[in-house]
């Protein structure tokens, strides 16, 4: 016979089976906030400083956004693809050609297929010098051609964050040293050709540098783990850039703003997705450490200071592989 659990009971049930639900619920979503680039350099003040104030919003309460007017629709088309012509107009042989060979490396390939990662990737420094595979002729230009915008899109954020932040516009380009700032792309096979063995494409990380900027062929696949703990799925909507803070703005900001946990998930097999990261960071030899402005007697320093050279390299990792290294940054909880 079935038992009556009562009123207090029932709700406690409900609020339990709801809570269940959220886990698996991705329906259960934040919008992503979206950014007119355009916006923030308005002449118009009162459009600028509201722009600005949107922007400083979507920095502090979600740390990623979708940026329209950044970089030409024309632009990101042609990027993508020049990344599906190398992984088409090339065979696995002449792609294994950029396997690693040293720790100074400036192309990087490699094809994974295990249960924490599935997916064939390249990696390519692009600025201060701009390397990519001279194969398929298609390739270089159109992805030289979006990194160009997309590098004075960094310059126009720098700008606009530091303004925000309540620093002269100069600040961040400066504390980076964006002139010789050390850029790496990445570009993205999911599945890779070997089919992945479970569903991750790639584990749950955040990415280190001033902010990572990407591009994708289809939706779906790449999730954000809010401020609040849900899993949020990245769906750009056309002629957009999504732009998600790393982990040195985070360090510089002693925590402001937040590097954000993201994973890929696959979708058995059934859907070719291509995406482009790009990590966009400070010179190889800057020192970061949290700004003496975000630092007082409740918010004492929360990150040790280090170049982003010995960071990226912090765990055995070379430069290319632009891995995190931000658990190992911060500082141990004082009691
Ligand atoms: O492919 C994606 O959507 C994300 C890639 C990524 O997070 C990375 O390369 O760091
Ligand atoms: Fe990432």
């Amino acid at each position: 016979m079935a038992q009556s659990v009562g009123i207090l009971g029932q709700e406690c049930f409900d609020l339990k089976k709801k809570a269940i639900a959220h886990l698996h619920d991705y329906s259960f979503m934040e919008e992503i906030p979206t950014i007119d680039y355009s916006l923030l350099f308005s002449k118009d003040h009162n459009e600028r400083s509201k722009s600005l104030e949107h922007l400083g919003k979507a920095c502090q309460e979600f740390g990623f956004f979708y940026l329209i007017n950044g970089v030409e629709e024309r632009v990101v088309e042609g990027a993508l693809k020049g990344i599906s012509d190398f992984f088409e107009l090339t065979n696995q042989e002449e792609r294994s050609e950029y396997l690693k060979k040293n720790s100074v490396d400036r192309i990087r390939w490699y094809l994974r297929s295990d249960a924490g990662e599935n997916r064939e990737n390249l990696k390519i420094v692009t600025h201060p010098e701009y390397h990519c595979p001279g194969k398929p002729d298609s390739c270089k230009d159109a992805i030289g051609e979006y990194l160009k915008g997309m590098h004075e899109v960094e310059l126009g954020l720098a700008k606009a964050i530091s303004t925000i932040l309540g620093y002269e516009e100069t600040y961040i380009e400066k504390e980076f040293k964006l002139e010789a700032g050390f850029d790496v792309a990445t570009f993205n096979l999911y599945p890779p050709s070997l089919q992945s063995k479970g569903s991750i494409g790639l584990a749950e990380h955040t990415d280190p540098g001033f902010f990572v900027s990407l591009i994708q062929n289809v939706n779906g696949g790449l999730q954000m783990l809010s401020h609040k703990g849900n899993w949020i799925t990245v769906n750009i909507p056309r002629n957009r850039i999504f732009i998600g803070i790393g982990d040195h703005l985070e360090i510089l900001t002693n925590g402001k703003y937040k590097s954000h946990i993201h994973q890929v998930i696959l979708d058995n097999n059934k859907v070719k997705r291509i995406s482009m990261a790009t990590l966009h960071g400070p010179s190889l030899d800057t020192f970061v450490a949290p700004t003496p402005g975000f630092i007082d007697d409740s918010h004492p320093p929360t990150y040790r200071g280090m170049t982003y050279k010995e960071s990226l390299e912090l765990n055995g990792f070379d430069e290319i592989d632009v891995q995190s290294s931000l658990i190992q940054l911060r500082m141990p909880l004082s009691l």
